[in-house]
This record gives C-alpha cells, sequence and structure tokens, in this order.
C-alpha cells in the first residue's frame, strides 16, 4: 500500500448523493486497494451538524484505506492541496423543473469554488461537476479559474451513460459489459444523444439490432428524461446512481480505462461542436488523460441531434455571462 494519502474534496457532502459517494471513496472504489485516501468535506454552516454524523458513521466502518477526515465551510481550506475535486454541492430540482432552472440558484456556487480551487488546489488536480446544471457548473468553475488547465474541468455525463447502456442492455437481452463503444453527446439535459449508431454489441452495430423508430421515438426520450421519471418515482432526485457514476467518471479519468466513456470536456472544435462549452462526447482515457474519440462517422440524424443539444448550451452559457458568473 502506498503511503501517501491522495487529497480528495468533496462539496455537498452532507447530501443524499454525499451520503452514497463518502463511504464508496472511502472503501477503495474510487481509487483502488492499495491507495489511501483523505478527504476533505464542503459544506454550508448549517449542514456541518449533519455533516459531524455522517463522519461518525464513515468512523465506525473503519474503512483501512481512509486516511483521515476534515470538514468545513471554507472552500479554501477544503480544496486545499486536493488531487480530485468532486463538486456535488447544489440544489436538486423539483418535479417540473428543467435542470437549467437551477442555472440562478447554482451558478454562483461554482464562481466562488472554482476560485479557490484555482488559488490552492494541487497542481495535477481533475475537477467533475455533478451538481446541475452540470455542464454549465462545470464552464463557470473553469472560466473562474484562469491558472487551472482547461481539460481539468469536467462534468458528469457518466450517469446517462450507464442508463443507455442499461436501457440497451435490457432491450437486446444481453449483459451491460457485451455492450461497447456507446456515448452520449452533448448536455446533461433532454436534449442529450445516445449514438446507437457507433455502438457495439458483441461486435455488431446496435442501431441494427432494434427498429429505427424504438431509437427515435422510445429510447432516446427515456434515456435523456430518466432523471425526471427517477424523480417523479422518489419524490427526490436520483443520489446512490449519480454516486456510482461520479466514481466511475472520476476513477476512470485518474485510473484509465480500455473502454470508450461518455465525459463532458471543454469542446476544441471536434465534430463541429463549438468551442467555449463543456459537452459530452465519446472519450478515451490513459495515464490520467482523456482524448475525445476521433474519426466517428456521423449519420445525418446524429451530426442534427448533437448540435441541437450544443445550441442548449450555448444558450446557457450566454445566460450565465448574462447573470455575470464568467
Ligand atoms: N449530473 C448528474 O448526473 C446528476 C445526477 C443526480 C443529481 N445531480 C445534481 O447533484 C446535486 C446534488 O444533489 P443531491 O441530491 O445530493 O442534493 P441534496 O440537496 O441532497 O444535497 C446537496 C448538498 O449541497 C450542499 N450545498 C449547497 N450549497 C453548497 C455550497 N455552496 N458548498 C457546499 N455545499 C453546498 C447542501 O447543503 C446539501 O447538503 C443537485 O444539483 C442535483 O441536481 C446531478
Ligand atoms: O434529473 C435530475 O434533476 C437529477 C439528475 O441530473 C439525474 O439525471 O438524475
Amino acid at each position: 500500500m502506498s503511503t501517501q494519502p491522495v487529497k480528495v474534496a468533496v462539496t455537498g457532502a452532507a447530501g443524499q448523493i454525499g451520503y452514497s459517494l463518502l463511504f464508496r471513496i472511502a472503501s477503495g472504489a474510487l481509487l483502488g486497494p492499495d491507495t489511501p485516501v483523505q478527504l476533505q468535506l464542503l459544506e454550508v454552516a448549517p449542514a456541518l451538524k449533519a455533516l459531524e454524523g455522517v463522519v461518525m458513521e464513515l468512523d465506525d466502518c473503519a474503512f483501512p484505506l481512509l486516511h483521515s477526515v476534515e470538514i468545513g465551510d471554507d472552500a479554501e481550506k477544503m480544496f486545499d492541496g486536493a488531487n480530485a475535486a468532486l463538486l456535488v454541492g447544489a440544489m436538486p430540482r423539483k418535479e417540473g423543473m428543467d435542470r437549467s432552472d437551477l442555472l440562478s440558484a447554482n451558478g454562483k456556487i461554482f464562481t466562488g469554488q472554482g476560485a479557490a480551487l484555482n488559488k490552492v488546489a494541487a497542481d495535477d488536480v481533475k475537477i467533475l461537476v455533478t451538481g446541475n446544471p452540470a455542464n454549465t457548473n462545470a464552464l463557470i468553475a473553469k472560466e473562474n479559474a484562469p491558472d487551472i488547465p482547461a481539460e481539468r474541468f469536467n462534468a458528469l455525463t457518466r450517469l446517462d451513460h450507464n442508463r443507455a447502456k442499461a436501457m440497451l442492455a435490457k432491450k437486446l437481452e444481453v449483459a451491460v459489459d457485451e455492450i461497447k463503444d456507446l456515448a452520449i453527446w452533448g448536455n446533461h439535459d433532454d436534449s442529450m444523444y445516445p449514438d446507437l449508431y457507433n455502438t457495439k454489441v458483441s461486435g455488431k452495430v446496435a442501431a441494427d439490432l432494434v427498429d429505427e423508430a424504438w431509437i427515435k421515438d422510445e429510447y432516446i426520450p427515456t434515456v435523456a428524461t430518466r432523471g425526471g421519471a427517477i424523480i417523479k418515482a422518489r419524490g427526490a432526485s436520483s443520489a446512490a446512481s449519480a454516486a456510482s457514476a461520479t466514481i466511475d467518471h472520476m476513477r476512470d479519468w485518474m485510473l484509465g480505462t480500455d473502454q470508450i466513456v461518455s465525459m463532458s470536456v471543454p469542446t476544441d472544435g471536434s465534430y463541429d461542436v463549438p468551442e467555449g462549452i463543456i459537452s459530452s462526447f465519446p472519450c478515451r482515457v490513459k495515464n490520467g488523460k482523456y482524448e475525445i474519440v476521433q474519426g466517428l462517422e456521423l449519420n445525418d440524424f446524429s451530426k442534427e441531434r448533437i448540435l441541437a443539444s450544443a445550441k442548449r448550451l450555448q444558450d446557457e452559457r450566454a445566460a450565465v455571462e448574462k447573470l455575470g458568473l464568467i
């Protein structure tokens, strides 16, 4: 076991995602079985008492990999030296809301947190935004952290990726790991695009195994509105699955993966998606660095859907510019 703990900062640690996330990180699900972890947990002051209770429970698990836990409401203290920052803390939407309705309430959280990360995080920090609207909150944090390389700011579309995979596996009655090269493109909102034309199922193109009408009328809308369906069913937004996807994304980013995964990353003009936003792409990750998969063939339907989702992100960017957040 290496002795130097990796510092993982988590915001919104007393919330419902936090309650699932922290225990998985402490058990080794993020960094593997040989790496001790130091948790640095940021909350708003009124939630610190509840967070103390969560820390008591972390203690009571006697996790061998959990080196130490710090809590507080000062971002500069909790992000100090952080190698990974999981920005979860933000208000969730309620039934009937769109995620972009959260921009004015949540967006400002990410100006201060971006600035604090810029000041005190470790040189190798990787930042993943889960709090909604995740893509544009990540953009706000990035724009407020000019000294951190832009590519270190990601947003979470791995939950959508996992949902898309699970839903296709169920339809085709195959195991989830028979599905390869699936990716979500665009925004974490109902315009997101899961591309089945480049997805393989046991080596065959997924789109050839199902009806086109099912893809367009059932599959895409069901994947894209799954978050809302969960809110309707549970009366609260997804939590354990969101925590699991947050771990999947950051683990693959830090440790690498041989799979294509969906990551929302700063755009670089690939596939004609305009620069200046954080949008989801199929990515490969190696040695702590991701690359957008290049050279995929996109049909006209896919191109149209991807650019329509990018337009939503451009509109969100314009809205936060108007709010003075970037
Ligand atoms: N991207 C995704 O796939 C995805 C999936 C699920 C949920 N989410 C989003 O994640 C966010 C958190 O969801 P939740 O269910 O855990 O919500 P929650 O309300 O249970 O917890 C949020 C926590 O954040 C804290 N918080 C608020 N402002 C903060 C700040 N400035 N600094 C630190 N902490 C702060 C709150 O005190 C609260 O404890 C929501 O915005 C939700 O919509 C995203
Ligand atoms: O849908 C939501 O508001 C929560 C989250 O983004 C989700 O996709 O489950």
